[in-house]
């Protein structure tokens, strides 16, 4: 699948010349003339690239820059003038632009960018595309399909619904399936990657804002909640919105109406509120970092998506269906389907679907094995797991004995061992198949000790008294 564009420019015969060269290099290629019709599409579509002007008719380019990314963060923006100077150009990277091209430039100047552009992309130039927007959800699983169930019952209904659930376990295409079954569907669907905002602009770019607001301010600007009327708005990462917008946030969902930055009137919309985090939002309320009031509104239905580690029934159907994606003739060997639902995958599904992705480039369309997949990843975020741990463990200790206020806090040794054995002994005994002589052997416990602690911990209620020696 070819590499996209997104050319937005109202100047007919640069977006026709441009097209026709981005065509020619093999890029599918969508154009506009308007930002405001720009930022649809770019939900819609995910581009790999967008050529964005400044000057447009309704909202400017710069404008649609921020907005852009928020709807489109892994898009790479290619800002193009024929009025630019320096501050246009610092406003282009300010806003986060990759690269800037003055008109007039030639074609072969834009077919570089396009090509460094598409390069830059999470998928890199020669990869498959991205998934489709309108993915299906996998799943076989009973988890899954309690997610499935609970999709199905809150779509019709205006309710908020509060997604939770690891990075990468596939909270935006469930936020786009509440969508997809409501009757908004027709309407946009609006991500908003808050923790991709610019933090001193994201009331205006919620809200909008009106003309002279601020210095920059230099027309009056719809925000995206104005943008998404009649649609949903997915808010991902929701924890991260600071304050005071969380008030404003409140306000405009109770009244349905949202007064700009800067405005004396507040103008109707008509949104849906979808919103996503992979933190505990309910400790965030309870530290007074999140508003329990905005909390409650927005979790008026919750739905969790289990780790990967809690479905591993479904990683073969997942496996096979990210395999044929990128190499439809490949085939997984029995040998590899059990590596991978050994694994752990801290990143969740993106992980295994990077990780077949990879596997698929070294089998090159034949059997796929076990050495074909890319290392196990050893540390989740930039810090080694030992650092990690420790580094969770004084946290912990912190808030026991924040907790405990005057009080002193006891047994501080059996309470953090009672956190730790469930995921020690559970992966352990998941990873020898349930055989507790072996897992008494790996944790150096005898066998009745290690029955004592999957009791105290309910890891294995069906194998009450029964020794699964497999
Ligand atoms: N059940 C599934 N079936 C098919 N594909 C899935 C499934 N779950 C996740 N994916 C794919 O995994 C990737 C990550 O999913 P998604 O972006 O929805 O996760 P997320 O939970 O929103 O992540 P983050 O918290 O990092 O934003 C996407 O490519 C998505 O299409």
């Amino acid at each position: 699948m070819p590499r996209s564009i997104l050319i937005v420019d109202d100047e007919e015969a640069i977006a026709w010349a441009l097209r026709r060269a981005f065509e020619k290099a093999g890029y599918a290629v969508t154009v506009t003339a308007t930002a405001e019709d720009a930022l649809k599409k770019a939900a819609a579509e995910k581009p790999d690239a967008v050529f964005l002007d400044v000057r447009l008719p309704g909202m400017d380019g710069l404008t649609a820059l921020g907005k852009i990314r928020a709807i489109a963060p892994a898009a790479a923006i290619v800002v193009m003038t024929a009025h630019g100077n320096l501050a246009t150009a610092v406003k282009a990277v300010e806003g986060g632009a990759f690269d800037y091209l003055a008109k007039p430039f030639d074609l072969q100047q834009a077919l570089d960018a396009a090509a460094r552009a598409t390069a830059a992309t999470p998928n890199g130039p020669t990869a498959p595309p991205p998934p489709r927007v309108d993915d299906e959800i996998l799943g076989k699983s009973a988890a899954m399909q309690v997610v499935f169930k609970r999709i199905a019952l809150v779509a019709p209904t205006d309710a908020g619904v509060l997604i939770t659930g690891e990075s990468g376990t596939g909270k935006e295409l469930v936020a786009r399936a509440v969508h997809a079954n409501s009757s908004r569907r027709d309407k946009p669907f609006l991500p908003v990657h808050v923790a991709a905002l610019n933090p001193n602009l994201v009331e205006s770019e919620l809200f909008g804002h009106v003309r002279g607001s601020f210095t920059g301010a230099d027309r009056n600007r719809d925000g995206l909640l104005t943008l998404a009327t009649g649609g949903t708005v997915f808010l991902d990462e929701v924890a991260d919105i600071p304050l005071p917008v969380q008030a404003k946030l409140l306000r405009v969902l109770e009244r349905q109406e949202v007064m700009p930055v800067g405005g004396a009137v507040s103008q109707p919309v008509n949104v849906r509120i979808v919103s996503a985090t992979h933190v505990d939002l309910s400790a965030a309320v309870a530290e007074g970092r999140f508003r329990h009031d905005l909390f409650f509104r927005l979790n008026v239905y919750p739905i969790h998506v289990p780790a990967l580690r809690d479905r591993t029934d479904d990683i073969p159907l997942l496996a096979e269906t990210f395999l044929h994606r990128f190499a439809a003739t490949a085939t997984l060997s029995s040998e590899l389907k059990e590596v991978l639902v050994k694994r752990l995958w801290p990143g969740n599904v993106r992980e295994l679907r990077n990780a077949l992705e990879h596997a698929a480039i070294n089998g090159r369309g034949g059997l796929i094995r076990p050495e074909h997949l890319p290392d196990p990843t050893t540390n989740v975020g930039p810090q080694p797991i030992r650092e990690q741990m420790s580094r969770i463990v004084r946290e912990w200790v912190a808030e026991k004995m924040a907790a405990a206020g005057k009080q002193e806090p006891n047994e501080l040794y059996q309470a953090l061992l009672d956190e730790v054995e469930p995921a020690l002994v559970g992966e352990i005994l998941r990873q020898l198949d349930g055989n507790r002589l072996a897992a008494g052997r790996w944790l150096g416990l005898a066998r009745a000790t290690v029955r004592k602690l999957i009791r105290k911990h309910g890891l294995a209620p069906d194998a009450e008294g029964d020794d699964a020696e497999g």
